[in-house]
């Protein structure tokens, strides 16, 4: 693995690409990609665009919410139904409480590849390339399932192309809007399915993109790529991140300072957002630029279990989610919304809850192929706690008013 791979000769480089052993094969799959249809339309990366502005402006929320991963062998109708049920009805309780609308935005459609920390798994003394997501290789511990296959691409392309038609069924029985977004990584996907239109070019794998805390530099291949695109991006921005990382990011990725264009999803840790973000915020919006800010709180609070299960607490979520709301109280700025990792089925993989699973629960129904997901209880724990937070500090200009949470 070549932390500095280049995709073009004299581009800049690419983080958390895999090494794909073919690269005719890898080639042959970007060419019948771009020749296919594109899996949303640019009017509609437009329309998202026009509803981030409203939670730019602070008149509306953003929730975002779904797998760590998309598994293709999970892929279908009733996970899509499942995960789709779960938003709605946490946009609808958090949309009562506060009384602002709610944009729903799934995980969903596209979110198959994963940056790693390592680039190999060690198991005794077995060492194979690490599980990069569906769209790169397989999540069995074989050298068979975990060399690089460029068919992925093809593959995951068609089942992102099956959710978004059961999407379309679900939304049209309610009659809501809903939207999808994935990690922007594994960049021939994202290149092959880019497509220039009359008002430019548009990344349409998804409608939002964002860039990961692992390939978010400034002079990296990722900002490039989105700083390319005119869908909304988003970018992740851990505890390392420093304020000029952030303006330097609105320089690059929203230059004509368009409200809806960029959205920050800050990913601190309980014990860090109150540090954190308060500067931040407070140079983002001394700058000027109108982004949305977004709490991911569940990246910054992984943990093993005494099981080795890799797992979150719920209680640590939440009091993340406490922490970005005083932080943003204190400031007077919007907090414009939520990205979890959940699933509408019952697993056992974070701990906590109102029907609460222990450590030793987990083994029970631990099927995540990457990071814990909150299942359905565990995430209207979520909505009811944000809604308890709404009520007891209502929302009634910009955000501002958050007397206590
Ligand atoms: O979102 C996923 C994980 O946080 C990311 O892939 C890193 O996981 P790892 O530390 O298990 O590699
Ligand atoms: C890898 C992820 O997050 P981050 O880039 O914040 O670590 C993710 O969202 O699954
Ligand atoms: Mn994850």
């Amino acid at each position: 693995m070549n932390p500095n791979h280049s995709s073009a000769m004299t581009g800049p480089p690419a983080a958390q690409q895999p090494d794909w052993p073919d690269t005719a094969a890898l080639r042959r799959a970007a060419d019948d990609l771009a020749a296919l249809p594109a899996l949303v339309a640019a009017e509609d990366c437009d329309r998202l665009r026009e509803r981030l502005a409203a939670v730019a402006r602070g008149e509306a929320l953003l929730l975002q919410g779904g797998d760590c991963a998309e598994s293709l062998a999970e892929a279908g109708p009733d996970t899509t139904a499942a995960k789709y049920r779960t938003l709605n009805l946490m946009a609808a309780v958090v949309s009562e409480a506060s009384g602002l609308p709610v944009i729903r935005l799934g995980r969903i459609a596209g979110q198959f590849a994963k940056p790693r920390s390592s680039p190999t798994e060690l198991r005794g003394d077995v060492e194979l390339p690490a599980y990069r997501g569906d769209m790169v290789n397989g999540p069995a511990f074989t050298a068979a399932a975990r060399t690089p296959d460029p068919d992925r691409l093809r593959r995951v392309y068609h089942a992102s192309l099956g959710t978004l038609n059961d999407l379309e069924r679900l939304t049209a029985a309610d009659g809501g809007e809903f939207w999808t977004s994935h990690e922007a990584l594994i960049l021939e996907y994202e290149r092959a399915l880019s497509r220039l239109t009359p008002a430019g070019r548009y990344a349409l794998s998804g409608h939002l993109l964002w860039i990961g805390e692992r390939t978010r530099r400034p002079d990296g291949a990722h900002v490039a790529f989105a700083a390319r695109v005119r869908n909304p991006v988003a970018v992740k921005l851990g505890p390392s991140s420093t304020p000029d990382d952030a303006l330097r990011l609105i320089d690059l990725l929203d230059p004509d300072r368009e409200p809806g264009r960029l959205t920050f999803i800050s990913r601190m840790g309980a014990g860090a957002v109150r540090d954190a973000l308060p500067d931040l915020v407070a140079k983002v919006a001394a700058s000027g630029a109108e982004v949305v800010w977004v709490c991911d709180p569940v990246h910054g609070n992984t943990v093993s279990s005494p099981t080795g299960h890799k797992t979150r607490r719920l209680d640590d979520v939440l009091d993340e989610i406490r922490g970005f709301l005083e932080v943003h109280r204190s400031l007077g700025t919007h907090p414009g919304g939520f990205h979890l990792e959940l699933t509408g089925d019952h697993v056992t993989e974070c701990v906590g809850g109102t029907y609460e699973i222990r450590f030793e629960d987990l083994p029970t129904r631990y099927e995540t192929v990457c990071d814990p997901r909150l299942n359905l209880g565990q995430s209207l724990d979520v909505a009811f706690e944000l809604a308890a937070m709404y009520t007891a500090s209502p929302v009634t200009d910009r955000g501002t008013t958050w007397a206590t949470v």
